[in-house]
């Protein structure tokens, strides 16, 4: 399975990996996993199938289903007043825990994939196993590039990008054997789509970056003795290892916010269908697009340009205020704050203020960033109406990419979504392991709902039955 493609068009393999890993292998590890995470649900469900856990208020259901428990989620799980739990580790014990780089600060995503994939945090050995299988499995096909290339340059890099994922559908094996495989085995061929997803998607967002920005023609040149990171910031021609470092970082903390938020929610869902995981984690990808979402990074930076604009790079607090008033008259958001389930600031903000503060001194644009964390969330308390005045991850991630010399912000949530597909073809590959159904929630009318709530009065249910409740009465 893990076959050495030397000297490939579009993902040149210039060295051997270490030997040491050659044992691994993640579909065997999760084999037993599975086994096991299959007996729990079945017990679940057996035991407690019909106990009620959540209910639904009208307001909900006109609210865009904020707080109904809609499904279920294994990979990672969204606290409101903690945060991320990915496989249940804080950000900070994730970047304490897992495997990073030689000389390096920070953790290799690769070890996101395995932990996300498996439930349990790697070795260095496995995260060498999994940067291995990603080199190793990058070769792109060449028609995926000449589609990329037939592209106008104008096009938002988030759809070129989604294109060039759509076209590497060709290479899906679920869609090839599904039908000559048992359900309980399907995972299988998910996990290998996933994996193979993985190691093609650096390729391809360098692409959509070299074809939007650099005009290049590049023949990719994967070098086994880099890191994914490391290999996807030279593909796209930045030679600094402190750059390799914050896509590290950058490609760990974006990797998963559980089930519910946009991205992930269609991507299960379309999944649900029996759709492979290509075409999958577009619909995810397309939902990522949206500024309300993962576009939220690219319009940061707008925002803080139009700031610097209008009142410089240095402004005081209270100029910052009256100016945020302004921006907010029109009926716009202030990008970077706020969040559907978050009440507080989101740790992964915090881990990138401290990256920031660690490694970048005296940046007026990383400087306006701390200072509107000052200002910010007292002047949208005082506005009532905001459930989380606190900032998001998108808050600070483009300071840093454009510190480093990534100035083209609507390329921003390309790296986003490169980093969100490890989350999204995890869950997917747990979805399907699970084997649950297809997606299919009921809805109804506002005269029917109006229906419902007469009936409920009446002590009946949806169907007109007495309820039980009413026959106790
Ligand atoms: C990776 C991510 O997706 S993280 C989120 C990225 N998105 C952003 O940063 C965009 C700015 N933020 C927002 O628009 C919102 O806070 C969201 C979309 C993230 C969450 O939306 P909701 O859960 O509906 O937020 P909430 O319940 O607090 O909204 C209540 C009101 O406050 C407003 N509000 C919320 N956040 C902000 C903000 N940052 N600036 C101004 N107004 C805001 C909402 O628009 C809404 O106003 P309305 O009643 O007039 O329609
Ligand atoms: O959880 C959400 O609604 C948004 C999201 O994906 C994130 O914050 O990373």
């Amino acid at each position: 399975m893990l076959a050495l493609h030397k000297m490939q068009k579009y993902g040149k393999v210039a060295s051997q990996h270490s030997k040491s890993c050659k044992t691994i292998s993640l579909e065997k590890t999760m084999e037993e996993i599975v086994k096991e995470q299959r007996e729990v649900v079945k017990k679940v469900i057996l035991e407690h199938g019909k106990t009620v856990v959540d209910t639904i208020k009208v307001s909900q259901l006109y609210g865009g289903m904020r707080g109904i428990l809609g499904f279920i989620c294994e990979t990672s799980c969204v606290l409101p007043k903690e945060g991320i739990l990915f496989r249940g580790h804080s950000t900070a014990k994730i970047e304490e825990c897992l495997p990073r780089a030689e000389n390096g600060c920070v953790p290799l995503p690769e070890g996101m994939i395995w932990l996300l994939m498996t439930g349990k945090l790697p070795t260095q050995e496995e995260v060498k196993y999994i940067t291995k299988y990603l080199n190793e499995h990058s070769t792109l096909p060449e028609y995926v590039i000449q589609v990329m290339d037939s592209l106008p340059k104008e096009l938002h890099p988030m759809t070129h990008f989604a294109i060039g994922l759509q076209a590497l559908q060709l290479n899906s094996i679920t869609l090839k054997k599904r039908k000559e495989h048992q359900k309980t085995e399907w995972w299988r061929l998910i996990l290998r789509d996933a994996m193979d997803l993985l190691s093609k998607i650096t390729l391809i967002a360098a692409h959509t970056y070299n074809h939007n920005y650099r005009g290049e023609k590049i023949c990719y040149q994967v070098d086994c003795e880099l890191d994914w990171s490391a290999n996807f910031t030279k593909m796209m021609g930045f030679k600094n290892p402190k750059f390799d470092e914050c896509i590290r970082m950058y490609l760990t903390l974006h990797a998963d916010h559980e089930g519910g938020n946009v991205s992930a929610h269609a991507c299960h869902l379309v999944g649900s269908a029996l759709a492979d995981p290509y075409i999958s984690f577009v619909a995810g990808l397309n939902g990522l697009a949206g500024p309300l979402h993962g576009l939220a990074n690219q319009e940061v930076l707008t925002f803080l340009n139009e700031l610097i604009k209008d009142i410089g790079k240095t402004p005081t607090d209270e100029q910052m205020l009256n100016w945020l008033k302004g921006w907010l008259k029109p009926g716009k958001v202030i990008p970077g704050y706020g969040h559907a389930v978050l009440r507080v600031t989101d740790p992964r903000f915090t881990t990138q203020e401290n990256f920031a503060k660690r490694n970048i001194k005296d940046d007026a644009m990383v400087n306006l960033v701390h200072q509107l964390y000052r200002v910010v969330p007292n002047f949208l308390k005082s506005l009532k109406k905001i459930n989380n005045p606190y900032p998001n991850v998108d808050a600070h991630s483009g300071v840093l990419l454009s510190y480093y010399g990534m100035k083209q912000n609507d390329f921003y949530t390309v790296l986003f979504g490169v980093s969100r597909a490890i989350g999204l073809m995890s869950q997917l590959v747990w979805a399907r392991a699970f084997m649950y159904p297809i997606e299919r929630p009921d809805t109804t009318t506002t005269d029917g709902l109006l229906e419902l709530i007469k009936a409920k009065k009446e002590g009946k249910d949806k169907q007109g039955n007495d309820t039980k409740d009413s026959k106790e009465k």
